[in-house]
């Protein structure tokens, strides 16, 4: 059997618009194993128990870039990651599959390979990079395609709060609704500020986290498709943090410089939005992990 355990991620971090993504302590755990049948999925909402499913598209993308064949397989998804809240649920699917089908056969794709592919099929290298190498990334794909990253540390000191709330927005419809062009009086704005926070998450100057988290490439926009996100920004700020939108909404996600501004958030936003999930989170500094099993005896990590 293989296991694959995959954390969701959260692009954006606020300024940093298809490029920066950070993963987080939220996992996704998803096994393969042969079957006699074609395909066996459980664990996956209804809708995606077919062969269109996400990880099943990945698993044989894998395979056929390794030239092998296709497998009968059962796919296990073990998962509470929410579905279109902007915590990379589908980044979670692609490079659980693609993974996956390097371990079959025997970790033919290599780490760029697996980058590369993830891109490909997500169409951004923000979310796929953090799920595969861990911890905050800017990431981009140069001019032949080959995904050019660097990683950055986290402060430990900074506490990430993620504002869940019952309602999807997809990232395809929140992409719609972006502008096609933008001053040079707002790119200067924008590559400043996402140079800036990048830093400031590195020392953990939560000063320079709020100065710095000021988006205006996709935030005005996407602010509207997410009617509570004038209130979770005051619960935030009201506690001395600084929020903005993970991925492509809905989900809000919150930084502070302290446990106890991070606990009167998520107090204050349970008592707004009871239905909502309100998680405290850490950052993941490894990405994407797999084991080979067999009858319960671990092959190799
Ligand atoms: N368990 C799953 N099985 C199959 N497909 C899934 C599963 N989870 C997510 N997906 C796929 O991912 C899509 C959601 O991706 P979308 O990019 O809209 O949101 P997200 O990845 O959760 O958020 P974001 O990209 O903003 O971080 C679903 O419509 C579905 O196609
Ligand atoms: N960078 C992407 C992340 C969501 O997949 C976006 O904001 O549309």
């Amino acid at each position: 059997m293989i296991t694959i355990k995959v954390p969701a991620t959260s692009a954006n971090v606020g300024v940093g618009f298809d490029c920066l993504g950070l993963a987080v302590s939220y996992y996704s755990t998803i096994t393969f194993e042969p079957s006699s049948h074609h395909l066996e999925i459980s664990g996956s909402p209804k809708e995606f128990q077919n062969e269109h499913n996400l990880v099943y598209q990945a698993f044989v993308k894998g395979c056929t870039f390794l030239n092998q064949a296709i497998p009968n397989v059962k796919i296990a998804v073990e998962s509470d990651i929410p579905v279109a809240r902007g915590l990379g649920s589908s980044s979670v699917c692609v490079v659980a599959g693609l993974k996956a089908a390097s371990e079959w056969y025997g970790g033919g794709i290599s780490e760029e390979q697996l980058l590369r592919l993830a891109t490909q099929m997500e169409g951004h290298p923000d979310n796929v990079t953090p799920a595969i190498l861990g911890g905050l990334c800017v990431s981009f794909m140069d001019d032949h395609d080959d995904p050019q990253i660097v990683k950055y540390q986290v402060n430990q000191q900074l506490h990430f709060v993620a504002l869940i709330p019952d309602y999807e927005v997809s990232t395809h419809e929140a992409r719609k609704v972006l502008p096609t062009t933008m001053s040079y009086a707002d790119a200067i704005h924008q590559v400043s500020h996402c140079a800036a926070m990048t830093k400031a998450l590195e020392l953990g100057d939560m000063h320079m986290i709020h100065e710095a988290c000021d988006d205006r490439m996709h935030e005005p926009y996407r602010a509207k498709l997410i009617p509570d996100y004038g209130d979770v920004k005051a619960i935030c700020e009201q506690a001395g943090g600084t929020m903005y939108i993970s991925g492509s909404g809905s989900t809000m996600m919150a930084i502070t410089a302290s446990q106890q501004a991070a606990d009167e958030i998520v107090v204050n936003a349970k008592a707004a939005f009871p239905a909502w999930q309100i998680r405290k989170l850490t950052v993941d500094s490894t990405g994407v992990t797999s084991e080979v099993s067999e009858r319960g005896k671990v092959l190799h990590r």
